[in-house]
């Protein structure tokens, strides 16, 4: 790559948005040679139509990031943004995209990746909104800066941190609750950890929030035990959030900066919360996997029940089950259910949640979704319905093979990511399997990422 190219500035138009939402374009570049080339732009912020003046920034793969400088002609969906973190904080990247435009988007990426794919795009539903689209993350994570000021990674410059004043998708109690930790973080002059110097005091701050029971969990991660000051904090919390039902401390002195604990100090009340989704209960810890947008969730299940229509003979499998939010209203209308989940403490919870929901049922098995889709054929049988939510990377080609050999007569596949959504089901076809319906739906507004969820049926020779 030529070097010179960082710092040029072109005036380009946005043909469209990649996978990652930020706006693509091309121009025709003279090489040392003379001779005309190619230079492939993405630039953040930007909308497909729009005229930008630009600066190339760094290279990237086979493309140049670049920076807008100014929208010389506007998209007729962009409005300005609602919170003073945008552009820095990596949360929200298409706050500058209005809802309804956002809305289209997403369908039409769902639509072009399988169409990619051969697939007729008509089958897809128009994406399903929210009615309020703020406000609408059950679950929220910040990092402690060295000066111990508390806020959120600085887009493109992970190691900054952004101090936290506000953050429109989270709720108020949530922000508040995570606001006092950050002040008394402040008035005590604790320090916040330093990864390259391996020293300073408190890591992250995790804060999560059930919608229904309205209880919150504050996890403070931290590389020592709790000192005396933390009294302060407890007494505070208590007095001012009572629904704070679960303040830890969880101490993690490995080096590597993941939200893990070594050891846990229960703070206040318990070490879990609980919520509810379609009417069932769930304890939740603070490394529990649930879904974080709980309103478009419960949307989701009862989509997922619409299109699969189980009824009270049939046997299902739910592959990459997690903790069972999909289990639980299934195995309340089929008359057995297997979950397969690879990580065991989900599956305990599965457990734990399907028996403090009364259900005697389901059967739950901790291992990886190929394994486990054969002990499950073996002991369990042939299912009649089978769900699959695999994680973005996709179930892939043996999986998908196995799900195809175990003939089920309908498929729901839940899917993060349209692009493996539509690889794994170009596998079903030689099993004869069509694709009847895709119902994108937004868990996730002012972002790029849409969920799916979609019927697959057999056809019978
Ligand atoms: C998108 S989540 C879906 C979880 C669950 N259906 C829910 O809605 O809460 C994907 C799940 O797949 C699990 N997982 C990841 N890789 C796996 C594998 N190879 N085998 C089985 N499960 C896996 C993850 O732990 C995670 O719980």
């Amino acid at each position: 790559m030529n070097k010179k190219i960082q710092g040029e500035t072109y005036t380009v138009d946005i043909h469209r948005l990649d996978e990652k939402g930020s706006g693509q374009a091309v121009v025709w570049r003279k090489n040392e040679e003379g001779n005309e080339r190619k230079l492939k732009l993405t630039i953040p912020y930007t909308l497909p139509g729009e005229k930008v003046r630009v600066t190339v920034e760094q290279p990237q793969k086979r493309r140049w990031k670049s920076k807008s400088d100014e929208v010389l002609e506007k998209h007729a969906e962009r409005i300005m943004a609602k919170c003073p973190h945008f552009e820095l904080c990596g949360g929200c990247v298409w706050q500058h995209f209005s809802y309804e435009g956002q809305l289209e988007e997403k369908t039409n990426q769902v639509r072009n990746v399988l169409q990619l794919q051969g697939f007729d795009p008509s089958v897809v539903n128009k994406t399903i909104g929210m009615d309020e689209p703020w406000y609408y993350r059950n679950k929220m994570e910040f990092t402690f800066a060295a000066d111990g000021s508390l806020g959120l990674h600085e887009q493109g410059n992970f190691r900054n941190i952004i101090p936290l004043e506000t953050c429109f998708i989270m709720k108020k109690e949530m922000k508040d609750a995570v606001l006092e930790v950050a002040k008394w973080a402040k008035e005590n002059e604790l320090t916040g950890y330093e990864k390259e110097k391996r020293e300073g005091l408190l890591r992250h701050l995790m804060v999560r929030m059930s919608f229904k029971t309205n209880e919150i969990m504050l996890a403070i991660f931290a590389t020592e035990a709790p000192s005396s000051c933390v009294e302060e904090l407890v007494h505070r919390i208590q007095k001012y959030f009572p629904q704070v039902k679960s303040l830890l401390w969880l101490e993690n002195r490995n080096w590597a900066d993941r939200t893990q604990a070594e050891e846990t100090h229960l703070l206040l009340g318990r070490d879990f919360i609980y919520d509810e989704l379609m009417g069932f209960r769930y304890r939740l810890w603070f490394d529990t996997f649930f879904q974080t947008n709980p309103v478009q969730a419960e949307k989701l299940v009862k989509l997922a029940l619409e299109m699969a229509e189980p009824n009270a003979s049939e046997k299902m499998i739910d592959l990459f089950c997690g903790v069972g939010t999909f289990s639980l209203p299934f195995a309340n209308q089929v008359k057995k259910l297997a979950g397969i989940e690879l990580v065991e403490t989900s599956i305990q919870s599965a457990k734990r949640n399907a028996s403090d929901n009364g259900m005697d049922n389901t059967y739950f098995l901790a291992k990886d979704a190929r394994h486990g889709m054969d002990e499950v054929l073996t002991h369990f049988g042939k299912p009649d319905l089978l769900l699959v939510d695999p994680p973005r990377s996709g179930a892939g080609g043996k999986v998908m093979r196995r799900i195809g050999r175990s003939a089920p007569e309908r498929i729901i596949y839940v899917s993060c990511n349209p692009a493996s959504f539509a690889t794994d089901i170009k596998e079903l076809e030689p099993f004869g399997y069509t694709l009847k319906k895709v119902q994108p739906v937004d868990l996730f507004p002012h972002t790029y990422h849409v969920e799916l969820v979609a019927l697959l049926s057999r056809v019978e020779e």
